[in-house]
């Protein structure tokens, strides 16, 4: 196979810093947006090595590499739904596969451990920038091939991420045994579309209940529904870090928004207020997502695991921040700010 993928070299990809030389590297105040881009690959590789799957699943290095540097270049080059998005996400489960000793404590298994490792990687491969209603409205080739089945963009993650593994010299999962390779994809595919807004709010209450009752490692259903709710917490894991990150992280996220929001207007069709980038307030916006969204999940999260707590407490203090953001935010707009002039 060709060595170079995209703009890296497999070889490339073996020089890094250890981060595990880095103590904070292993905490949740970790932001792993700040690790230079040309690293994140070879971190990745980190990780999967300290999580021991590469000896546990007899994966070959050169395959998982040329595996990264495939999901990497699979990325576009979007304020909020790019590569780094996904590095994040997937340094987010390595931190709860690693601080809530997800394995060592039966709460997954060893091959649900690599698919939620794998699945954050993957989640938002080929993302447009845009919401699965933009792809009906639009009708776009996506909801033309998904929309009958509902969660148009995560499928399509999905479907780029098994083409990834069908690719000539990626498929590091080769040497998984057939039960075990076809429980990975389904595990894959479980975890992916977990990942839509929609099935979120659909499974929500039932994750509650599943907390509530104590976690039953022979239930199928509560398998399912905490590996769903690991996901959702590692795609909003941006929320739990200190307040310049989350305030940076807005605004990348509504610069999409706004994106998507002019396209409407261009469309003829009026755009919702938090995709309009006159209307918009984000401080309102963001006091609600966190409050109605992000907490909700993350307080489930620390039912079964007390020590998530201090995930809670920061978007309690991110929300607080938002509220006092708005008088200061207001008053700029007044003077005819746009939306995120004020945030920067
Ligand atoms: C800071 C922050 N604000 C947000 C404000 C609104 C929305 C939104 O989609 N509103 C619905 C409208 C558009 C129809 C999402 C936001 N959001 C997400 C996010 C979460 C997702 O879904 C899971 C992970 C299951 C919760 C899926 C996609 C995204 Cl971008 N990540 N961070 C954020
Ligand atoms: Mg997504
Ligand atoms: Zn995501």
């Amino acid at each position: 196979y060709h060595m170079k993928v995209g703009n890296q070299d497999v070889v490339d990809v073996i020089m890094c810093p250890n981060p595990h030389d880095e103590p904070c590297f292993e905490k949740f105040t970790f932001t792993p947006r700040k690790i230079l881009p040309k690293e994140t690959p070879c971190y990745v590789l980190q990780m999967m090595h300290h999580l021991n799957f590469l000896e546990d699943f007899r994966i070959k290095q050169e395959t998982l590499i040329r595996f990264i540097l495939y999901v990497k270049k699979g990325y576009r080059e979007l304020p909020y739904h790019n590569w780094l998005h996904a590095f994040s996400v997937a340094h987010f489960a390595y931190l709860c596969l690693r601080n809530f000793q997800l394995i060592e404590r039966g709460y997954l298994t060893k091959l649900e451990a690599l698919a939620y490792f794998v699945s954050c990687l993957c989640h938002d491969i080929d993302h447009r920038g845009t919401t699965n209603s933009f792809q009906q409205q639009s009708n776009s080739v996506l909801a033309s091939l998904y929309s009958s089945e509902g969660s148009v963009m995560e499928r399509h993650h999905l479907s780029q991420t098994l083409c990834i593994l069908n690719t000539e010299g990626c498929n590091f999962l080769e040497s998984l045994n057939r039960e075990d390779y076809r429980r990975c994809l389904d595990l894959i595919k479980d975890m992916i579309l977990a990942t839509d807004l929609a099935t979120h709010y659909k499974i929500h209450s039932r994750q509650l209940t599943m907390a509530e009752e104590g976690y039953d490692r022979t239930s199928s259903e509560h398998r399912y529904y905490l590996c769903g709710l690991l996901m959702t917490c590692a795609d909003l894991s941006d929320q739990t870090k200190d307040w310049t990150e989350t305030k940076r992280v807005a605004q990348l996220i509504y610069s999409e928004f706004f994106n998507q929001g002019d396209l409407e207007k261009q469309m003829g069709k009026e755009p919702a207020n938090m995709m309009d980038r006159e209307k918009a307030s984000i401080p309102d916006h963001q006091v609600e997502f966190l409050t109605e969204c992000c907490l909700c999940i993350f307080r489930i999260l620390a039912v079964i695991f007390p020590s998530a707590k201090i995930l809670v407490g920061a978007i309690k203090r991110n929300i607080i921040c938002w509220k006092s953001s708005k008088d200061t935010f207001n008053k700029l707009c007044l003077e005819g700010k746009t939306s995120y002039e004020v945030l920067i």
